[in-house]
C-alpha cells in the first residue's frame, strides 16, 4: 500500500446556465445557475465535512469556474486562500460549436459526428471565425497569447496547454506540501485526470466529470494516485450526475 504525500481536489464549476439550456459552451463565458450556486457551495460544505482545507487555489479565467471557487472557498472558510489562475485551466476551446444547441447539432450531424467532436480524443471541432458572435478574439484576458490563442480544440490540445500549467504551477505547490484546490471544467479535468491516472486515448473517450462535486486525489511522493480514479466526495450523486452529462444531447 503506497503512503499519501499530496492532497489535490478536483472541482468542476457548478452547472452554468449553458449546460442548463445544453449549449455548446467552451470558453464562452457564462455565469453559473442558481442551481449551479448552490453546487459550489455544497461542494465547500463536503470539503469542510472532510477537514479538506485548500491552502491555494487555481482557476481558469472564466466566471463559472472562478464563482464556484469562491463560494466553495467561503463556506469552508477558506475564502483567503491565495489565487492563481490560468487560461491553461480553461474549459477546451469548443471551435464553431460554441453557442450551438447540442441535441440539435446531434440531430443536423448525426451521432457520430457529434461525439467525434464531443469526446474524440484528436478530432476538434471547425475553426470558430473572428467575427463569429461565441469568438474571444479581442477579449483582453487573452492578449497575452498571440498565436497560442485556440480557435478550437480536441481533447488531445487541451493536454498540451495544460500540462505545462500543471508542472510550473500546480506540482510546486503540492511538493511544497500544500493542499491544492484546481477549479476548472469538464474537458480541462478530463485532461488532468487522463495524466494523473494515465488512462488510454481510448478509455478517456467515456470519461465524464459531474459539475460541483469535489473529486478528491491522494498523490504519493512521485504524484501517482495512491486509488486511481481519486474518490468523489459525494459518490452518489457523482454517479448520477456523471451519468447525465454522458446523455447530454439526447432529449
Ligand atoms: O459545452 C462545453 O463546453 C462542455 C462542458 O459543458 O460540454 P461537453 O460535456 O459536451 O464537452
Amino acid at each position: 500500500m503506497t503512503d499519501a504525500a499530496h492532497t489535490l481536489i478536483l472541482l468542476r464549476h457548478g452547472e452554468s446556465d449553458w449546460n442548463a439550456k445544453n449549449l455548446f459552451t467552451g470558453w464562452v463565458d457564462v455565469d453559473l445557475t442558481e442551481r449551479g450556486r448552490a453546487e459550489a457551495v455544497r461542494a465547500g460544505e463536503l470539503m469542510a465535512a472532510e477537514q479538506l482545507l485548500p491552502d491555494v487555489v487555481h482557476t481558469s479565467l472564466l466566471r463559472r469556474a472562478i464563482t464556484t471557487a469562491n463560494s466553495a472557498l467561503d463556506v469552508a472558510d477558506r475564502h483567503w486562500i491565495p489565487v492563481r489562475r490560468s487560461w491553461r485551466l480553461n474549459e477546451r476551446h469548443y471551435g464553431a460549436l460554441q453557442g450551438l444547441d447540442k441535441a440539435a447539432t446531434r440531430e443536423k450531424y448525426g451521432e457520430e459526428q457529434f461525439m467525434l467532436w464531443r469526446r474524440s480524443f484528436d478530432t476538434p471541432p471547425p475553426v470558430i471565425e473572428d467575427d463569429n458572435e461565441f469568438s474571444q478574439a479581442g477579449d483582453p484576458r487573452y492578449a497575452g497569447l498571440g498565436e497560442e490563442m485556440p480557435r478550437t480544440e480536441c481533447l488531445k490540445d487541451v493536454i498540451a496547454r495544460m500540462l505545462p500549467y500543471w508542472d510550473s504551477d500546480v506540482v510546486p505547490d503540492l511538493r511544497e506540501g500544500r493542499t491544492v484546490l484546481v477549479a476548472a471544467h469538464g474537458n480541462s479535468l478530463r485532461a488532468l485526470v487522463k495524466h494523473l491516472d494515465g488512462v488510454s486515448d481510448d478509455d478517456i473517450v467515456g470519461l465524464n466529470i459531474p459539475t460541483g462535486i469535489p473529486l478528491l486525489y491522494e498523490l504519493d511522493a512521485g504524484l501517482q494516485p495512491v486509488t486511481r480514479g481519486g474518490r468523489y466526495l459525494d459518490p452518489e450523486a457523482a454517479a448520477a450526475a456523471i451519468e447525465q452529462v454522458a446523455n447530454q444531447g439526447r432529449r
